[in-house]
């Protein structure tokens, strides 16, 4: 294990073994939380994360885990039909909601019906509304909403969510929600959560799995983290949450150019 000043980085051989250890990691917070009556409010990525969490639908953990207390969002979601193949609302009901017994009721996909502007607006709305009706806390501090848990993935430039390099929405303060038409990587069309939102979440989760992303790790973990010399920073390196843990979850291969001390 490694660890920047207010990050934990878990090291795994093998994407296999990290997988096993999501999934033990996300059952102890869920039943963490649960055990005391409270809901879970869980927040999911597309890409390959969902892969990454196949040992939690699986025993032991699927036994171990409350789901009816779940709650469901997504950190970012294209803007195409629920039906389409690049949904991340689709990825996650085929490789994980089907296979787990959380109320359809507590899954908030986005309203695929609308535009871009109209579905962040949409989305945002829906957090609003279960702040105000106890589902959601609101940080004190920052008014923003916590989740229990999000679970994220990252790109080979370091983007998380829809969020990415050199993009004006790296520095939306207010909006709780809002949308790309240019996303870098395809398809254009999408709506994401904002820093502030994933700043505020009370525990983050990132799954790094290949040698693709060993230079954006390095850049965000290595010893020059503070980037003096090597520009701006990642998205991913923005993450600093209020009052949360940010846990790493990386195989060898993404870590492969960390000096690990
Ligand atoms: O909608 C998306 O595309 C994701 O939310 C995105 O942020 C993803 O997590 C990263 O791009 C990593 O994707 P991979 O896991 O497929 O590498």
């Amino acid at each position: 294990m490694a660890s920047k000043e207010d990050q934990k980085v878990l090291i795994f051989d093998t994407e296999e073994e990290l997988s096993i250890s999501l999934a033990e990691y996300t059952a102890k917070l869920s039943n963490k939380i649960t055990s005391h009556g409270a809901t879970f409010t869980v927040v999911l990525s597309g890409g390959t994360l969902i892969d990454s969490l196949r040992k939690l639908v699986g025993s032991p953990y699927v036994d171990s885990v409350d789901w009816a207390k779940w709650h469901v969002f997504w950190v970012d979601e294209r803007v195409v039909p629920k039906d389409h193949p690049d949904s991340n609302y689709k990825l996650a009901l085929d490789g994980f909601l089907s296979k787990v017994p959380i109320p359809a009721d507590q899954v908030y996909a986005i309203n695929d019906t609308l535009p871009p502007e109209g579905a962040a607006d949409d989305y945002e709305a829906c957090l609003k509304y279960l702040v105000r009706t106890g589902i959601l806390n609101v940080s004190a501090t920052s008014g923003f909403p916590i989740f229990d848990l999000m679970l994220l993935g990252m790109g080979p430039d370091g983007h998380i969510a829809s969020l990415f390099p050199g993009h004006p929405l790296l520095n939306e303060k207010e909006r709780w929600v809002t949308y790309i038409k240019d996303s870098p990587k395809p398809p254009p069309q999408r709506i994401t959560f904002t820093f502030p939102v994933i700043n505020a979440s009370a525990n983050i989760f990132l799954v790094v799995n290949g040698a693709e992303l060993a230079d954006a790790v390095k850049k965000a973990l290595g010893h020059d983290h503070n980037n003096s010399e090597s520009g701006a920073l990642l998205p991913v390196q923005r993450v600093s949450l209020e009052n949360g843990e940010f846990t790493w979850f990386a195989d060898k291969d993404a870590t492969s150019k960390l000096e690990i001390k």
